[in-house]
Protein backbone atom coordinates (compact mmCIF):
# COMPACT_ATOMS: atom_id res chain seq x y z
CA UNK A 1 0.00 0.00 0.00
CA UNK A 2 1.12 3.47 -0.73
CA UNK A 3 -0.15 6.50 0.18
CA UNK A 4 0.62 9.71 -2.33
CA UNK A 5 -0.51 13.62 -1.56
CA UNK A 6 -0.14 16.85 -3.57
CA UNK A 7 0.20 19.78 -1.31
CA UNK A 8 0.87 22.05 -4.38
CA UNK A 9 4.41 22.14 -3.87
CA UNK A 10 5.70 18.76 -3.59
CA UNK A 11 4.49 15.65 -4.39
CA UNK A 12 4.29 13.32 -0.88
CA UNK A 13 4.54 9.53 -1.15
CA UNK A 14 3.99 7.28 1.67
CA UNK A 15 4.34 3.57 2.45
CA UNK A 16 4.21 1.54 5.58
CA UNK A 17 7.38 0.15 7.00
CA UNK A 18 8.74 -3.19 5.90
CA UNK A 19 8.86 -4.78 9.19
CA UNK A 20 5.30 -3.78 10.51
CA UNK A 21 4.11 -6.81 12.52
CA UNK A 22 0.63 -7.09 11.41
CA UNK A 23 -1.64 -5.01 9.68
CA UNK A 24 -0.10 -0.76 9.79
CA UNK A 25 -2.36 1.29 11.57
CA UNK A 26 -4.13 3.95 9.45
CA UNK A 27 -2.51 6.66 11.80
CA UNK A 28 0.54 5.29 11.42
CA UNK A 29 0.85 6.02 7.39
CA UNK A 30 -0.50 9.69 8.10
CA UNK A 31 2.87 9.86 10.79
CA UNK A 32 5.13 8.87 7.85
CA UNK A 33 3.25 11.61 5.72
CA UNK A 34 3.94 14.10 7.74
CA UNK A 35 7.03 13.36 8.56
CA UNK A 36 7.65 13.48 4.59
CA UNK A 37 6.40 16.43 4.08
CA UNK A 38 8.40 18.32 7.09
CA UNK A 39 11.51 16.79 5.38
CA UNK A 40 10.26 18.42 1.93
CA UNK A 41 9.46 21.50 3.06
CA UNK A 42 12.94 22.22 5.06
CA UNK A 43 15.37 24.50 4.65
CA UNK A 44 19.14 23.04 4.15
CA UNK A 45 22.18 25.32 4.60
CA UNK A 46 23.15 25.55 0.96
CA UNK A 47 19.28 26.50 0.69
CA UNK A 48 19.79 29.04 3.54
CA UNK A 49 22.73 30.82 1.84
CA UNK A 50 21.41 30.84 -1.72
CA UNK A 51 18.63 32.75 -0.07
CA UNK A 52 19.97 35.06 2.04
CA UNK A 53 22.96 35.70 -0.66
CA UNK A 54 19.50 36.89 -3.05
CA UNK A 55 17.65 39.15 -0.69
CA UNK A 56 21.02 40.51 -0.07
CA UNK A 57 21.75 41.58 -3.72
CA UNK A 58 18.56 42.66 -4.39
CA UNK A 59 18.97 44.87 -1.05
CA UNK A 60 15.46 43.40 0.24
CA UNK A 61 14.06 46.01 2.38
CA UNK A 62 11.80 43.80 4.20
CA UNK A 63 14.97 41.23 5.24
CA UNK A 64 16.69 40.89 8.57
CA UNK A 65 19.61 39.43 6.96
CA UNK A 66 19.75 43.29 5.11
CA UNK A 67 19.61 44.45 8.23
CA UNK A 68 21.82 42.71 9.96
CA UNK A 69 24.30 43.37 7.21
CA UNK A 70 24.23 47.42 7.19
CA UNK A 71 24.64 46.91 11.21
CA UNK A 72 28.04 45.58 10.55
CA UNK A 73 30.59 42.61 11.59
CA UNK A 74 31.06 44.05 14.73
CA UNK A 75 26.98 43.56 15.48
CA UNK A 76 26.91 40.29 13.50
CA UNK A 77 29.81 39.16 15.36
CA UNK A 78 27.93 39.77 18.86
CA UNK A 79 24.98 37.87 17.46
CA UNK A 80 26.79 34.60 16.88
CA UNK A 81 28.49 34.59 20.50
CA UNK A 82 24.94 35.82 21.95
CA UNK A 83 23.37 32.47 20.36
CA UNK A 84 26.17 30.60 21.02
CA UNK A 85 26.22 30.71 24.59
CA UNK A 86 22.22 30.16 23.91
CA UNK A 87 23.38 26.72 22.27
CA UNK A 88 25.59 25.97 25.14
CA UNK A 89 22.76 26.41 27.74
CA UNK A 90 19.78 24.78 25.69
CA UNK A 91 22.53 21.74 25.66
CA UNK A 92 23.01 21.79 29.38
CA UNK A 93 19.71 22.72 30.63
CA UNK A 94 16.46 22.45 28.37
CA UNK A 95 16.87 19.40 26.33
CA UNK A 96 17.06 18.53 22.27
CA UNK A 97 14.11 20.52 20.83
CA UNK A 98 15.71 23.81 21.94
CA UNK A 99 18.90 22.66 21.35
CA UNK A 100 18.23 22.18 17.67
CA UNK A 101 16.08 25.19 17.46
CA UNK A 102 19.26 27.11 18.79
CA UNK A 103 21.93 25.98 16.81
CA UNK A 104 19.60 26.58 13.72
CA UNK A 105 19.81 30.36 14.78
CA UNK A 106 24.09 30.31 15.48
CA UNK A 107 23.80 28.39 12.02
CA UNK A 108 21.98 31.40 10.70
CA UNK A 109 24.44 34.04 11.82
CA UNK A 110 27.40 32.32 11.21
CA UNK A 111 26.11 32.55 7.04
CA UNK A 112 25.42 36.54 7.46
CA UNK A 113 29.03 36.86 8.59
CA UNK A 114 29.90 34.74 5.86
CA UNK A 115 28.07 37.02 3.54
CA UNK A 116 29.84 40.20 5.48
CA UNK A 117 32.59 38.80 4.89
CA UNK A 118 32.69 37.75 1.57
CA UNK A 119 32.73 34.08 1.98
CA UNK A 120 31.89 31.53 0.04
CA UNK A 121 30.55 27.92 1.11
CA UNK A 122 33.85 26.47 0.10
CA UNK A 123 35.66 28.45 1.39
CA UNK A 124 34.84 27.18 5.02
CA UNK A 125 33.97 23.78 3.55
CA UNK A 126 37.90 23.34 2.43
CA UNK A 127 38.27 23.37 6.30
CA UNK A 128 35.94 20.58 7.18
N1 LIG B 1 16.93 31.21 10.16
C1 LIG B 1 16.78 32.41 10.33
C2 LIG B 1 17.03 33.03 11.61
N2 LIG B 1 17.45 32.54 12.79
C3 LIG B 1 17.51 33.58 13.61
N3 LIG B 1 17.15 34.72 12.99
C4 LIG B 1 17.16 36.09 13.51
O1 LIG B 1 17.94 36.12 14.66
C5 LIG B 1 17.15 36.55 15.78
C6 LIG B 1 17.60 35.70 16.93
O2 LIG B 1 16.58 35.15 17.61
P1 LIG B 1 16.47 35.36 19.17
O3 LIG B 1 15.60 34.28 19.68
O4 LIG B 1 17.81 35.55 19.78
O5 LIG B 1 15.62 36.63 19.16
P2 LIG B 1 15.85 38.00 19.81
O6 LIG B 1 17.07 37.98 20.69
O7 LIG B 1 14.55 38.40 20.39
O8 LIG B 1 16.12 38.80 18.50
P3 LIG B 1 16.72 40.22 18.36
O9 LIG B 1 15.95 41.09 19.31
O10 LIG B 1 18.18 40.07 18.72
O11 LIG B 1 16.50 40.54 16.90
C7 LIG B 1 15.70 36.39 15.34
O12 LIG B 1 14.87 37.35 15.89
C8 LIG B 1 15.81 36.62 13.84
O13 LIG B 1 15.83 38.01 13.60
C9 LIG B 1 16.85 34.41 11.73
N4 LIG B 1 16.44 35.19 10.70
C10 LIG B 1 16.21 34.60 9.51
N5 LIG B 1 16.38 33.26 9.30
C11 LIG B 1 16.17 32.66 7.96
O14 LIG B 1 16.61 33.58 7.00
C12 LIG B 1 15.64 33.77 6.00
C13 LIG B 1 15.68 35.19 5.52
O15 LIG B 1 15.32 36.05 6.55
P4 LIG B 1 15.12 37.58 6.25
O16 LIG B 1 16.42 38.10 5.75
O17 LIG B 1 14.75 38.20 7.57
O18 LIG B 1 14.05 37.69 5.23
C14 LIG B 1 14.31 33.39 6.67
O19 LIG B 1 13.42 32.87 5.72
C15 LIG B 1 14.72 32.34 7.66
O20 LIG B 1 14.68 31.08 7.01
Amino acid sequence: MIVAADCGECVLNARPPMRWPGRVPAFFTRIIMTTDHEIHSMKRFEELFAELKKKVAAGDPDSGTVKELHAGKHAIGKKVIEEAGEVWMAAEYEGKEKTAEEISQLLYHLQVMMIACDLELEDVYKYL
